[in-house]
């Protein structure tokens, strides 16, 4: 059943039936300041669930603040932020999201299975729950594609392989939410083009919302709704359709291009209004 706002409505856990269940993340006003600078400027936008949303925007935009505020660990976060219908950073999102960092965080001394024996165990500890361990890391293993790698050290593959690994540890408790951070940089063509059917069977077949950044802009095209960030702020929430429909572009690149000109004019207007 889908409500006024076009979200399904079910009964969260906790709440009423008949209730809208609240977008993947919502944000009105957020602004994150970072030592001396406000990185992030009055952000409003939402991410809807059970969809690919790409955070697109150069080098330095704010995309890996605005993630890490949205798995929880960026500090001066003001505004609003809600993930999953609580506040970032909640403790009962600890195991509702899912985070992969730009910096694969695994260990080096340990095999790929070893790693994700070492997280499941940590999800779920106790020897009852070892058949469904070896059950969910052998899936996140075969889901990155790394079945025949398992045995074989973390510390000796190569970047994009130990990349995945992070990503398979996220998979491991099957997230809501999954926010990744540049999961395809560094990776040749086939694997990219791999990991991009993995995110979309992971939201068709699992329901799974998933936030992926990326500076590359073709990536745009394969995702069900944009973000395009630049200097701190969000340009466009939109689906890659409508946006170049809007601005009456080819690809997404065009329709970015376009946008950052019109925020330029926007500006300079009301530069000339205020000195006038
Ligand atoms: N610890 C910090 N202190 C002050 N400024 C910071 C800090 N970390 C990042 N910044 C600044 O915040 C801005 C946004 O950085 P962020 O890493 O979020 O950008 P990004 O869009 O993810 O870039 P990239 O695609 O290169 O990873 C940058 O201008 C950066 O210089």
């Amino acid at each position: 059943m889908m409500n006024y706002s076009g979200y399904p409505t079910s009964r969260p856990p906790g709440g009423q039936e008949g209730e809208p269940t609240p977008p993947a993340v919502h944000a009105d006003d957020l602004t994150v300041v970072r030592g001396p600078r406000t990185v992030l400027r009055g952000l409003a936008f939402t991410v809807p669930r059970g969809r690919i949303t790409g955070l697109l925007g150069p080098s330095g935009c704010g995309k890996s603040t605005l993630m890490r505020a949205i798995a929880g660990t960026q500090a001066k976060v003001a505004g609003t932020l809600n993930v999953l219908g609580r506040p970032a950073g909640h403790p009962a999102l600890r195991t509702r999201v899912g985070y992969v960092t730009q910096a694969p965080s695994v260990y080096a001394d340990l095999t790929v299975r070893q790693n994700l024996d070492y997280f499941a165990g940590i999800l779920a500890p106790g020897r009852s729950a070892a058949g469904h361990r070896g059950e969910n890391v052998a899936r996140a293993i075969a889901d990155v594609d790394l079945t025949t790698h398992a045995d074989s050290l973390a510390g000796n593959l190569s970047g994009g392989q130990r990349s995945r690994v992070s990503l398979a540890v996220a998979l491991l408790g099957a997230p809501e939410l999954l926010v990744l951070d540049e999961p395809t940089v560094g990776l040749d063509p086939v694997l990219r083009r791999d990991l991009w059917t993995l995110f979309h069977s992971l939201a068709a077949d699992r329901g799974t919302t998933l936030l992926v950044s990326s500076h590359v802009m073709d990536e745009a095209e394969r995702c069900h709704q944009l973000l395009l960030m630049r200097e701190g702020e969000v340009l466009a929430d939109d689906t890659p359709d409508a946006l170049r429909t809007r601005t009456g572009s080819e690809t997404v690149e065009e329709a970015f291009l376009h946008l950052v000109d019109e925020a330029r004019t926007q500006a300079a207007a009301r530069t000339k209004e205020t000195t006038r």
